[in-house]
């Protein structure tokens, strides 16, 4: 029995790896997919992932929101290959490991093409699974806490089934993530897939695209470029924002651990919106006018993970806090918008 209180054992063998894996002349790297691994949270995982000289990392994306120059420090090592390819269609290639991020992620992304979104999260998830199927690879989603809706328990367990609306503008997103998990759990009851899934909260970090559209990236870029910031209605909303760094090191633990998940990553520390947009004025720019403008539909008016079972699984719990976090992504974004800071 899982924590969700569901049975989701499996009696079914994994689907055996490539004899090469076994060969005595076989030069053992580890071969890992990254889905959407030109993206934010997608090339700091490709960093970490090239740091193991065991590794051969590629990258499979149709560079909608992530680009090549997150990568450029890869193109060309021996170790690392990319491929633009939409995970919508098929794939043919050999892995070991699958970690499988291809989605837009910032509802101003998502919602520009919902049909490709949920065309994403379901027929690309299924690709995948297919690919993992075939050569016996072991898969990971990175899923969302989106899949708890607006949330009627707080603070969200991964027991908690969410408050969701099938029918809305977010629905592309947040309803595909949780088709995602299903086919996830069906293709490892089904046919033995050895599968993780991480259910990812609010993650911020430098090399989020600075016209993202996310909370973190908008208010930061509003700063230093002297506009005010945007506080979405009402501002009591409250997110729980985790540090890329920290993200990356709970995925890699997931993938390398042997808990199946569903896993809550994310920070516990939460702030509504004023708040946060409080915290970038006194660190980036005390003279910055915050203004608070509409919000849009379905917005969830409260989010903080329980990671309790990330804590006991995988031996995982953030190290940045959101004080520390900002100034590094404000670096990051100040050298690409070339705004030095005054001394
Ligand atoms: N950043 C967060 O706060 C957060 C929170 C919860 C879940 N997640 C999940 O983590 C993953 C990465 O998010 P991110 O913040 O790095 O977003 P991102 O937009 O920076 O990265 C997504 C990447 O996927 C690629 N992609 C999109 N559709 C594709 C397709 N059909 N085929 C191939 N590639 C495609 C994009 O070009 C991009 O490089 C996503 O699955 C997202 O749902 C992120
Ligand atoms: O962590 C998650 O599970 C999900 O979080 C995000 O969704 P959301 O929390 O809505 O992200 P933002 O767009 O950054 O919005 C956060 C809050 O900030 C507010 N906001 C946003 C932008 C802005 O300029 N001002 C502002 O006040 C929004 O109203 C919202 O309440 C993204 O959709 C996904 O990357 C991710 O799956």
């Amino acid at each position: 029995m899982s924590s969700n209180g569901t049975d989701n054992s499996t009696s079914k063998k994994p689907p055996s790896p490539s004899p090469l894996r076994f060969s005595k002349f076989f030069q053992s790297n580890m071969r890992i997919l990254v889905t959407g691994g030109a993206g934010f949270i997608g090339s700091h995982l490709v960093d970490k992932l090239m740091e193991n000289e065991k590794n051969e990392v590629i990258v499979v994306d149709n560079y909608f929101t992530g680009t090549k120059d997150n990568l450029k420090k890869w193109i060309g090592h021996p170790r690392f290959e990319l491929i633009r390819h939409d995970v919508t269609e098929p794939l043919l290639i050999e892995v070991d490991q699958i970690y499988h991020l291809a989605c837009p992620a910032s509802p101003i992304f998502y919602k520009y093409n919902p049909v490709k979104t949920i065309k994403t999260n379901v027929i690309g998830t299924l690709n995948m699974l297919g690919l993992a199927k075939r050569v016996g690879a072991r898969i990971l989603l990175t899923s969302t806490s989106e899949v708890y809706g607006d949330p009627l328990e707080h603070p969200q367990t991964e027991s908690y089934w969410g408050n969701v609306n099938p029918i809305g503008v977010r629905s592309c997103y947040d309803e595909g993530k949780r088709v995602a998990e299903t086919l996830m759990f069906d293709y490892h009851r089904q046919h033995g897939i050895e599968i993780r899934i991480a259910r990812i909260f609010n993650t911020y970090g430098p090399r989020m695209n600075i016209d993202d559209g996310r909370v973190v990236s908008n208010f930061i870029a509003q700063a230093l470029r002297n506009e005010p910031l945007t506080v979405q209605l009402p501002g009591t909303q409250t997110r729980s924002f985790c540090y890329v760094s920290d993200m990356v090191d709970g995925l890699i633990r997931l993938m390398e651990g042997e808990n199946t998940g569903p896993i809550n990553i994310g920070n516990p520390g939460e702030f509504t919106m004023l708040e946060l947009a409080e915290s970038v004025k006194e660190l980036i720019n005390p003279e910055v006018k915050i203004s608070m403008v509409e919000n849009t539909p379905d917005d969830p008016r409260q989010r903080k993970p329980v990671i309790t079972k990330a804590k006991e699984v995988l031996g995982w719990e953030p190290k940045v806090k959101l004080r520390d976090g900002l100034p590094l992504m404000e670096e990051d974004f100040r050298l690409r918008l070339g705004v030095p800071k005054k001394n």
